[in-house]
């Protein structure tokens, strides 16, 4: 069982073994027991105080102790931005649940891009990733191009990372610097889920306005593993995802080798059960983002790169209001997934791992059943309940990759969901 240490982005210290961390300066003359003494930067350098995030790491061998990385033959379904290999589309798209692999297939394996929007090297962006895999990984994973936020969906997580072991299981999720090498092990045998890699500026927790100083996700509740490492020097594949290209090299050692370290950038999960979710108590159903877990902002204020969104559990009480999510068109791009349940604008078709993409400034909203069954429901208090949707939205177009546009779980027929509304009859 890891421990954790509460807080988001908080500053802790931690040591696995007992006086392995300097006190009072991080990179003494002599670090204790000949440990090497590593700085990971998650900002410039010069980044504000209120933005600068860096980890001080004290391991038994520095990184910079590896062979040339060289090409990976491996990971064919996986991109990145630009995503320019078909065409921008409009149109709504739903695809069904990812098949679980047939074959041994580990997390890197199982990884497939589904599409996202900027660009790796603009630092601006997101990629969306779903990943069904079934053994557990015997090396190591990194992504320069961006911190990785995990969505399980089926099975748990025991996410050995450089800075401390994560467990996750569905409705948790985890959130891995850029540059922080992990290793995902499926304690369940199977494991399906969904990755948001922000290209841009480091999730944080959104700004709660007049909601005040508590709620929506409560910092407290994210939880950063303490120090862990091992000593192992058998020979170990990493695998870095660099400019969106993948990479490979061995190295002779694990790189899990951190014995102490000390900062505000690590690697964290967090219980979506816990958010604590604000809603209305007269009428009319608010925007989403009073959902938001999560927020990469843009340059523009309120504009976000990405925020991440669920749909949780929650009583609806509105009075003369139409309670599902209503039509719209939105100026953002939403990539929405489901972890547990059903959607309440959805009666079918949007399946636990499965995904749908609503592009900006295209109509969507509820499905003609869902909206059928809302406009005759009874409007007493009711409990929205066993369900987990969620949206990774930004503001910039996602573009799927080809796989996402022709494999066979794309569900061809989506549009047809909202072509049967009757017309309006106006007054003779
Ligand atoms: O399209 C969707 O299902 C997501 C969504 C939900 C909601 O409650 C309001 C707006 C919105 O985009
Ligand atoms: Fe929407």
């Amino acid at each position: 069982m890891t421990n954790y240490l509460p807080g988001f982005a908080n500053h802790h210290a931690t040591e696995a073994v007992s006086g392995a961390l300097p006190i009072g300066r991080n990179s003494p003359q002599k670090v204790p027991f000949g440990l090497y003494a590593e700085q990971l930067s998650g900002t410039a350098f010069t980044a504000p105080r209120s933005e600068n995030r860096r980890a001080w790491l004290y391991r038994l061998r520095p990184t910079a102790n590896h062979a040339p990385f060289t090409a990976y033959s491996g990971g064919k379904l996986v991109r990145s931005g630009p995503f320019d290999e078909v065409p921008p589309s409009p149109n709504r798209l739903r695809w069904d649940p990812l098949p679980m692999p047939a074959k041994p297939t580990d997390w890197l394996d199982g990884l497939v891009t589904y599409g996202g929007g900027g660009d790796v090297g603009a630092q601006t962006g997101v990629g969306i990733h779903l990943y069904a895999a079934n053994r557990s990984m015997e090396r190591a994973f990194f992504s320069s191009d961006g911190e990785m936020l995990i969505v399980p969906e089926r099975g748990r997580l025991v996410i050995d990372t450089e800075m401390g072991r994560i467990e996750v299981a569905p409705l948790q999720i985890a959130l891995i610097p850029r540059g922080v090498r992990f290793r995902v092990a499926l304690p369940d045998g199977e494991a399906r889920g969904y990755v948001c890699e922000n290209y841009g500026a480091l999730f944080r927790l959104p700004d709660l306005g007049p909601i005040g100083a508590n709620g929506l996700a409560n910092p407290r509740d994210f939880e950063t593993p303490v120090a862990w490492f091992e000593d192992d020097d058998r020979p170990v594949q990493v695998v870095q995802k660099f400019g969106g290209g993948l990479w490979e090299t061995q190295l002779d050692h694990s790189p899990f080798d951190v014995v102490a370290w000390h900062g505000n950038l690590a690697p964290c999960r967090y219980d979506l059960t816990r958010f604590n979710t604000i809603n209305t108590v007269s009428f009319d159903h608010p925007d989403p983002s009073i959902f938001t877990v999560l927020t990469s902002p843009s340059d523009t204020p309120g504009t976000a790169n990405c925020d991440f969104v669920i749909f949780p559990p929650r009583w609806m009480v509105a009075e003369d209001t139409f309670r599902p999510p209503w039509f719209h068109r939105n100026v953002m791009s939403e990539f929405m997934g489901l972890i547990q349940g059903a959607y309440d604008a959805k009666e079918g078709g949007f399946a636990p791992g499965g995904a749908s993409l609503h592009n900006q400034m295209n109509g969507h909203g509820p499905d003609q059943a869902s909206y059928e069954k809302a406009v005759a429901a009874e409007l007493k208090p009711q409990k929205v309940d066993n369900t987990m949707a969620f949206m990774f939205e930004t503001r910039l177009p996602v573009r799927p990759t080809r796989w996402a546009s022709e494999t066979p779980t794309a569900q061809l027929d989506y549009d047809d969901v909202w072509s049967g509304f009757a017309k309006a009859r106006l007054p003779e």
